[in-house]
């Protein structure tokens, strides 16, 4: 294995486990982005905002809620969670699954042949027996803009690694990462300005989009979509970013959230015919096409960069390795033991922006590209019940995308606050295909916030009754 992030950690546990001597290579921290840089420090800056903005939302609590938000104490309780960036226990859980760690920078010289050179320089060789998993991860895209690098940007992992609040920040970016940077940094008490190529959370339904961007604008963060930046460069504190349009935003920091590449630079792909500083192209058990030993397995393969999926992906690759090293029968037929089907139809995402989004599956426009005949299911959260009890003045909106000839859900987005806990229930309804019709068996309890799920299915009229709406 050559990276011990999550999606490492999880492919070497399950060669283990399928009874394979394993190694993993890691030349930083054991756990990689997503503990120390990525999905949990990010979380734990946006969880006080989320947490104060609960509370002011609900009479009576919110008049305890009577201060400002404490930035270090915010930073304290980020660097708990994160551990200080030591990697202690997972080392520790690396030990009791019976995983060989070999700290250095690892290099193919070869099929199946590694150099690792470690941080005094020392180098040793490995030569697998079966496999080699590629779990490298991702690095950040920097824009082609001319002046943006001697700027020195931050990057993701600056922001969520930062312990001062700059006083205005300029956010390069729309996306999941910028979105929630922005959201972080505008509560922690930043000005900022979030500067987006096209719109927000692209790839999302729209109303996600259009309800975070009301509530950026609300916490006061000015937001500039369709906004190119053509050109940067410092005056005395300040960065200076030149808008396509001859605008300018002064900010004394600039964090750049456009996006993520396969980290494959300086990994001896060449010696294998392949081309580094892109994705590794997999096949749906994470093997690379016309290799039998060599493997690609979470970011670095550019299906899908998420922590959970990659550990799904790390699951099936690391049971196809074990399975084709003993020479027993790989399941790699869609929803197979050994495949990672789900990349391609049931991503489960939660964006923690205010609102949260959470969404599986297809958008109404994405079904429609793929030529499924649909009805699209749209219901204000506020009108039910649980949200009523939930919050004073609660926002929400969901959609459901029903799949007319299966007569199944495929696609679902929940905005609202804590809405990331509705979406396991729409994920299996997806994975698991099942049918409209048993849905209505499936009660949500009252008073929640799940009783959407009941609203939708009455908008598709209960089956074989008079009142089953057209379509
Ligand atoms: C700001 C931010 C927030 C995010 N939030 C979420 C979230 O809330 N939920 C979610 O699901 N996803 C989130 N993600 C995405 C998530 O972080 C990634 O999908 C996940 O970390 C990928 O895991 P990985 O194991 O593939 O890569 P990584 O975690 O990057 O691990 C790769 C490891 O390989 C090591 N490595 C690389 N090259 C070599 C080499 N040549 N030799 C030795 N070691 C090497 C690296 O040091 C690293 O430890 C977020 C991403 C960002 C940037
Ligand atoms: N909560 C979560 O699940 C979470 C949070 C953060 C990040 N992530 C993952 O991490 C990865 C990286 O996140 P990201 O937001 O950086 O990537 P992204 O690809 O989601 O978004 C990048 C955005 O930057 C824009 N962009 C690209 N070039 C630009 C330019 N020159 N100027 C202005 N805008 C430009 C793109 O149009 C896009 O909207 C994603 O795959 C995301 O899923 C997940």
């Amino acid at each position: 294995m050559i990276g011990a992030g999550a999606v490492g950690e999880n492919v070497a546990d399950r060669t283990v486990q399928g009874g394979l001597e394993t190694v993993i290579v890691e030349e930083e921290l054991v756990g990689g982005e997503c503990s120390y840089w990525a999905c949990m420090p990010s979380k734990a800056l946006l969880r006080p905002g989320a947490a104060v903005r609960a509370a002011q939302a609900v009479g009576g609590a919110a008049e305890a809620v009577t201060g400002e938000i404490d930035a270090q104490a915010v930073f304290r309780r980020r660097d708990r969670i994160t551990h200080d960036r030591s990697d202690d226990s997972q080392v520790e859980w690396l030990d009791g699954a019976g995983i060989a760690l070999l700290r250095g920078h690892a290099r193919f010289t070869g099929p199946r042949r590694l150099t690792v050179t470690a941080s005094d320089g020392t180098v040793t060789e490995l030569v697998a027996r079966h496999a080699v998993a590629v779990c490298t991860g991702s690095v950040p895209v920097l824009p082609d803009v001319p002046g943006l690098a001697e700027l020195e940007p931050w990057t993701t992992r600056d922001a969520t690694s930062a312990s001062e609040v700059p006083a205005t920040l300029a956010v390069l970016g729309g996306g999941v990462a910028g979105c929630e940077l922005a959201t972080a940094y505008a509560n922690l008490g930043s000005r900022v300005t979030l500067i987006a190529r096209h719109g927000l959370l692209g790839g999302m339904e729209p109303f996600a989009s259009e309800l975070v961007r009301e509530s950026l604008e609300a916490t006061g963060v000015r937001v500039m979509t369709d906004t190119d930046v053509v050109q940067a460069h410092r005056a005395e504190q300040n960065a200076v970013l030149t808008l396509g349009d001859g605008g300018r935003v002064l900010a004394e920091r600039v964090l750049v959230a456009t996006g993520r590449v396969g980290r494959t630079h300086d990994l001896g792909l060449e010696e294998l015919g392949l081309v580094a500083g892109t994705g590794i192209d997999v096949d749906d058990t994470m093997r690379v096409p016309g290799s039998d030993w060599l493997y690609a397995v979470g970011d670095v393969n550019g299906r899908v960069k998420l922590t959970h999926q990659g550990k799904y992906q790390a699951r099936a690759a690391g049971d196809a390795i074990a399975a084709r090293a003993a020479g027993r029968p790989v399941d790699d037929a869609p929803w197979g033991a050994h495949v990672a089907t789900a990349d391609h139809s049931a991503v489960p995402q939660v964006t923690f922006t205010d609102p949260e989004i959470a969404s599986v599956g297809l958008t109404a426009s994405a079904a429609e590209q793929a030529g499924l005949r649909t009805r699209v299911l749209d219901y204000d959260l506020s009108w039910l019940a649980g949200a009523t009890v939930y919050a004073d003045d609660y926002r929400g909106q969901a959609r459901a995308v029903i799949d007319l000839d299966r007569n199944v859900l495929v696609g679902a987005t929940f905005a609202g606050p804590d809405v990331g806990e509705l979406l396991q229930a729409a994920t299996i309804a997806i994975v698991g295909e099942v049918s409209i019709d048993r849905l209505w068996h499936a009660v949500p309890a009252y008073p929640t916030v799940n009783e959407v799920w009941l609203r939708w299915l009455e908008a598709l009229g209960r089956p074989g009754s008079q009142t089953e709406s057209p379509e």
